[in-house]
């Protein structure tokens, strides 16, 4: 059975190195869905502060995220499944990609897209390791703008999603493709074909 629900987006979240492109790619493969990159959708300002090493704050995420949100509208009212990576660390920010209003963010309110997201038509899949495996990753990644030494901002602007939240938590341990596939399972996913 070829199970592509009507518009699911995964949003692959969590703190830099914790594998969100890596992952979501293998996931995206799987179930045959379309996989963006939340990284490739931040303004240019935004890239290069990270790339000198300070981290961004409030103000830098909004126009980030709602170029997310964007995207995961569309894939909704496409009735198209998919995944997008984004680090989404704080509560506000799943709050805004979910459609919900978000004081100070400067972003519209779009109750069509919450109603969707109450349906469970945007789910959070959390990838967590321990910071001694985070650092280990970026240790061993080249050619990526971000800095090793930006964990620490990343794990102390983290906060884990509530249960209210029904994010999926997985742990980073595992090779990508076990993390991938335990993803597609405890989604209860079923393979593009299979
Ligand atoms: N489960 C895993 N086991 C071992 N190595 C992994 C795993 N997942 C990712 N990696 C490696 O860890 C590094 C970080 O992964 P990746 O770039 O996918 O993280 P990310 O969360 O997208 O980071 P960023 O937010 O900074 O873009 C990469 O070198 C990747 O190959
Ligand atoms: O929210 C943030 O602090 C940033 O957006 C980062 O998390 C980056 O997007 C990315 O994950 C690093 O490559």
């Amino acid at each position: 059975m070829n199970t592509r629900p009507r518009g699911l987006v995964l949003v692959v979240m969590g703190v830099s190195g914790s594998g969100k492109s890596t992952v979501a790619e293998l996931v995206a493969g799987r179930l045959g869905w379309v996989v963006a990159e939340g990284d490739a959708m931040h303004p240019r300002a935004n890239v290069e502060k990270m790339a000198a090493g300070r981290p961004l704050d409030d103000a830098d995420r909004w126009p980030w995220l709602a170029a997310v949100r964007a995207w995961i509208r569309g894939q909704l009212e496409a009735g198209e499944p998919g995944v997008v990576t984004c680090s989404a660390l704080r509560r506000s920010y799943r709050d805004a990609l979910r459609g919900e209003t978000v004081a100070g963010s400067g972003l519209a309110a779009d109750p069509a897209l919450a109603a969707r997201a109450r349906e469970g038509a945007v789910m959070f899949v959390h990838l967590h390791g321990a910071p001694e495996v985070l650092a280990g990753r970026l240790a061993g990644r080249r050619g990526h703008f971000m800095p090793a030494g930006l964990l620490a901002s990343q794990l102390a602007a983290l906060e884990e999603p509530g249960p209210d939240e029904r994010a999926l938590t997985v742990d980073i341990g595992p090779a990508p493709a076990a993390v991938a596939q335990t993803i597609v399972d405890r989604l209860g996913l079923a393979a593009a074909g299979s």
